[in-house]
């Protein structure tokens, strides 16, 4: 048995309206039916396009939302049917990183007050001295130096907030992490600096991870299996290679065909498959299979027959009931505009050769590290506050386990130098335009 089954997992969302006679007038069917399985100490990738019910499915794994209906089995036990009282005890096992790690954070508490309250409340610790033992040898574990303990988080840059963000997680020591667009928020160097974190906590503490992402570079790079959503159901899923080695569904291969080869000196020759249209509402979904009217494949028994997801092989499931033909070549597009041939050196030219591109870090951990900068980056990371963010403590977020281990230490002998140090110009500093737009991705 999966350390996490989801058997048919649905959160439907009433729609409400009056303010004297209140009453339900539909439903936003944010997850519709999502079975999936997570492996013990493996990282199962979730994703698809914004709106698509990624964050609604995991926030219903914790029961921070109802669960309309289905199964959610944590180590044996249906989380669905648990009473609140006993779900708490459960969650300490299963806890969440979000994507915007300042806004998780409580700005008026320290960071050994913000890790430690988890703990008191699971009863981690006999007191508060073993607690923040505790806490130290967490913060040296995720790369932060033990001063981080009194600081605030305003005084730390973007990946050091995610790295609290981790740790916050991990000194209530779960089994599971639920990660939403861990490096989403990110610059776009110091993502593969946190997927790289993730990876080295994963094999290290064995922990299983739920990565949820609307990038496919960010998703690849750390997932074993990956799925692939769309208005609240899964349309694909299969181990991480084989998805990309051959996507089977349609909507995979436009996610896909927008992934930007990472290296702009390789002419990437692919057909850019362009999707028509938003994304339908979820209050309103299509009839049969819900991506029918964007599909540049779609035909009539689309429009009336929900496809289920098959196993057509080894583990790669689709939910297309043309994804055989389509592979064959033996129907045509009934949307021929939908596609472009965009060459990688369009792109360059558009942007600007000379522009400096983002630094790849060069340490892979066994997938493709260069993917986990293709990711979008559109938030300035240059740090906020005046003292928190030196050069030392930048470079935490530039190098591998052992730099940040060396960066911890610097960090400490600098502390007093940083009290009043401009803003850190390591990975933390803004990005050209030119990196910006390489590391756009749309899913
Ligand atoms: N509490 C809620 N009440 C009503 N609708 C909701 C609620 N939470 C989410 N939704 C809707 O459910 C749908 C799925 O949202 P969700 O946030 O899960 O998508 P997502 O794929 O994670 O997108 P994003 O990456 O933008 O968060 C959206 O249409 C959203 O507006």
């Amino acid at each position: 048995m999966s350390l996490l089954e989801l058997d048919d997992v649905k959160v439907h969302f009433p729609v409400r309206k009056g303010i004297i006679f209140d009453r339900t007038v539909g439903h936003v069917y944010a997850v519709d039916g999502v079975s999936l399985k997570v492996e013990a100490g493996q990282t199962y990738g979730l994703v698809g396009e914004s709106g698509c019910g990624k964050t609604t499915l995991g926030r219903g794994v914790l029961r921070l939302v109802d669960i309309t209906d289905g199964e959610v089995v944590f180590d044996g036990t249906d989380l669905a049917k648990l009473p609140e009282e006993e779900m708490r005890r459960y969650r300490r096992r299963l806890q969440m990183v979000f994507q915007d790690p300042l806004g998780s954070l409580n700005p008026r508490q320290n960071i050994e007050s913000i890790l430690s309250e988890g703990m008191a409340a699971h009863g981690i610790g006999k007191d508060q001295d073993e607690r923040r033992e505790k806490i130290k040898a967490i913060l040296a574990k995720v790369g932060l130096p033990t001063n981080a303990l009194s600081r605030y988080p305003h005084e730390f840059s973007g990946g050091q907030r995610q790295r609290i963000g981790i740790a916050r997680a991990l000194v209530l020591e779960p089994d599971v992490i639920i990660c939403d667009e861990p490096v989403s928020a990110l610059d776009v160097s110091v993502q593969a600096q946190v997927i790289n974190l993730l990876e080295e906590l994963q094999e290290s503490l064995g922990l299983t991870y739920l990565v949820i992402a609307h990038d496919l570079a960010v998703v690849r790079h750390i997932s074993d299996v990956i799925g692939v959503m769309y208005l609240g159901s899964l349309v694909e899923e299969a181990p991480s290679d084989a998805l990309y080695a051959g996507p089977k569904h349609p909507y995979t291969k436009a996610l896909m065909s927008a992934v930007p080869v990472p290296d702009p000196e390789v002419e990437d020759r692919r057909e850019r498959i362009l999707l028509q249209g938003d994304l339908p509402s979820p209050a309103n979904p299509p009839t049969g299979c819900r991506f029918h009217t964007r599909c540049p494949w779609a035909q009539d028994k689309c429009a009336v027959e929900r496809p289920v997801l098959t196993d057509v092989g080894d583990g790669h499931k689709v939910a297309c009931h043309f994804a055989a033909e389509i592979e064959a070549g033996t129907i045509g597009m009934t949307r021929e505009t939908g596609i472009e041939a965009v060459t990688r050196t369009e792109e360059v030219a558009a942007e600007g050769p000379d522009e400096p591109k983002a630094e790849v870090p060069a340490q892979a951990s066994g997938k493709d590290a260069s993917a986990a900068v293709a990711g979008d980056a559109d938030t300035d990371e240059e740090p906020d506050g005046d003292g928190g963010d030196s050069d030392a403590a930048a470079a935490s977020d530039e190098g591998t386990a052992e730099e940040t281990a060396q960066a911890t230490a610097s960090t400490e002998d600098n502390a007093e130098a940083e009290a009043d140090g401009p803003a850190a110009d390591g990975d933390d500093a803004p990005q050209s335009d030119a990196s910006v737009k390489e590391s756009s991705t749309t899913a």
